[in-house]
């Protein structure tokens, strides 16, 4: 049974095979979710189970390795979008201190011909473990269909084109990262294992991590643990969606805290796949979305600028 508490949870195969009346309650619930608190726990998401448990244990696998062979594969001055990031890198905007994280990224990956093919950065593989690899293909691919479902569904909600979402994700930028937070073997400088922060993209999918730690702060309330239970992943609109809707739906900010004393010698590992446009789309709200209680919040931008804009501040772009 996958369930996950402290958020809304909807199940989306009511949305991919249920009839008229299922795909419209799973909109309204999807859309709910996202308007108050940006977070919703998802079942039947159709992301293989044993493909999640394969890149997990290859993650581990990658992480296991020496120093010395993780930092083969980090690209000093590529702004940390492709293969290893190392520990303490990447800080929230707001913070001068390092995460406790070090983390592998993927991207987009184009057949021959594809307008887009010479645009993004190539993967960067490891010699050492092919099936990280290859599992990091297979679930890059199932987290971009997964993904397309639940914003056919966000654009429905926003009365939009169902297809709406399409030609901007089609070969869209997004990323699939796998994190790793050690164990924590001396009095760490902040309890956060990740800073508070808002995530970049549309939406973020998250496979639910092997430990406690995630946290939301819904505006004007307190702290919600996040838990997920068995195989439900986590989704959260980021701040491009909020942008393009006029802060309709919310970007809400996250963090991940570290464990109780007790379980410092666990480490964390946890899967989230960035669901990024083509750097084309245009951001700019959406009329509908611009109305005299909600006026217009943005400037118009595309979701390229944008990233630009905000892996300066995060620290991985110079
Ligand atoms: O590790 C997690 O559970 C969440 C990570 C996260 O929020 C992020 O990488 O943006
Ligand atoms: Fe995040």
């Amino acid at each position: 049974m996958a369930t996950i508490t402290g958020i809304p949870q909807v199940d989306l195969s009511q949305f991919v095979k249920g009839d008229a009346s299922q795909q419209a309650a799973f909109v309204e619930a999807l859309g709910k979710a996202f308007t108050e608190i940006g977070f919703v726990g998802v079942v039947n998401h159709g992301i293989p189970k044993e493909l999640i448990k394969k890149f997990f244990e290859e993650s581990e696998r990658f992480f296991a390795q020496d120093l010395e062979i993780k930092d083969k594969y980090e690209v000093k001055n590529g702004a940390g979008q492709r293969g290893y990031c190392s520990f303490g890198r990447e800080h929230a905007k707001q913070s001068n201190v390092g995460d406790l994280k070090e983390f592998y990224q993927f991207g987009q990956e184009l057949p021959e011909g594809h307008e887009l093919k010479d645009v993004y950065m190539d993967n960067i593989y490891t010699d050492e473990l092919p099936e990280f690899n290859k599992t990091a293909r297979e679930l890059y691919q199932a987290f971009e269909a997964s993904g397309a479902h639940l914003l056919e569904a966000i654009a429905i909600f926003l009365g939009l084109d169902r297809n709406y979402f399409n030609p901007h994700i089609e070969g869209g930028n997004s990323i699939l990262r796998a994190i790793h937070y050690p164990p924590i073997t001396q009095e760490p400088k902040s309890a956060i294992r990740s800073e508070e922060h808002e995530d970049i993209n549309l939406i973020t999918l998250l496979v639910g991590a092997s430990a406690d730690g995630l946290q939301v702060r819904p505006l004007g309330q307190d702290w919600i643990d996040v838990k997920a239970l068995g195989d439900g992943i986590v989704i959260n609109v980021g701040d491009m969606l909020q942008r393009l809707t006029n802060n309709k739906l919310k970007s809400t900010t996250h963090r991940v805290v570290n464990p109780p004393r007790e379980l410092w010698y666990t480490s964390r590992i946890s899967i989230p796949f960035f669901l990024h446009p083509r750097s084309d789309m245009d951001l700019t709200c959406l009329e509908d979305c611009v109305t005299e209680e909600t006026p217009l919040q943005y400037e118009p931008i595309t979701a390229g600028e944008y990233l630009d804009e905000r892996l300066r501040e995060i620290g991985l772009k110079k």
